[in-house]
């Protein structure tokens, strides 16, 4: 793993959105997996700009994201599709066809993973993968105990989880008490990977990431295993490193 110490929030997603950049340049038909969450915000708007200030050719890209809140429509705002559309379609002027979302109102979440996971594996492959980290570990919605090996599935969030994400709904009851996710095995097949990491928050995961720990307990371990993995961390998320 590849460790790019940065100052802030502001750099990390400079950065994160560059390596972004210059995959779709160098590839036009690359397929990018997308993170949701607080940490990616920053590297869509940056990259939104630089795709602003030097085009390139979008048309051929697709996308898919990691996860989203079943039980919540695509039109709901606090459904992971929004955000995208909001953050990310929208300011690209990307076709929908070239996005992907699990449907998180499927009435048969099961039957939507899998095909999801097929829409995935049919797809060239990912190219490119964004991940942020939960506080205990968790990338996508895999949480501590998760199989290595899993792929796409429907995923009961733990308390943790729904309270760090309660902050983008009115109480913690609204927060979804379910999420299909891409599985560890899905976002594992990815020719490479970019994890960002903000914020003192985030500074004991980072920690126990970045010791020799891999461990279903601590989900985002396995990328140790993997050959590609950029980790751009801020000052304050990599404060308790030695
Ligand atoms: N499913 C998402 C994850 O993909 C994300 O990494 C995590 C951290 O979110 P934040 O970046 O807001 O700290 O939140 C959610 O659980």
């Amino acid at each position: 793993m590849r460790l790019i110490k940065v100052s802030d929030y502001n750099e990390m997603s400079e950065t994160a959105a560059r390596l972004l950049y210059e995959k779709a340049a160098e590839k036009p038909e690359a397929v990018l997996g997308l993170a949701t969450g607080g940490t990616p915000e920053g590297t869509y708007a940056a990259l939104v700009r630089k795709v602003k200030a030097e085009p390139i050719d979008l048309s051929r890209l697709q996308t898919f994201n990691l996860d989203e809140y079943a039980g919540l429509s695509p039109s709901h705002p606090n459904s992971y599709y929004k955000y995208m559309e909001r953050k990310f379609v929208q300011p690209l002027q990307l076709n929908k066809m070239q996005f992907h979302i699990p449907n998180g109102e499927a009435e048969d979440g099961e039957k939507e993973a899998a095909r999801y996971e097929s829409l995935v594996q049919e797809s060239s492959g990912v190219d490119l993968q964004l991940l942020g980290i939960g506080e205990n570990g968790h990338i996508g919605f895999n949480e501590p105990g998760t199989s290595f090996q899993a792929k796409t599935h429907v995923v009961t969030l733990n308390k943790e989880t729904r309270a760090a994400n309660a902050k983008y709904f009115k109480q913690i009851e609204d927060v979804p008490e379910k999420a299909i996710t891409m599985g560890i095995g899905t976002i594992m097949n990815s020719r490479s990977i970019i994890l960002i990491v903000s914020g003192k928050r985030k500074a004991q995961a980072l920690k126990r990431l970045m010791s020799e720990e891999v461990s279903e307990d601590f989900p985002a371990s396995i990328l140790h295993s993997h050959p590609d993995v950029t980790i751009i961390a801020d000052k304050e998320a990599a404060s308790l490193l030695s």
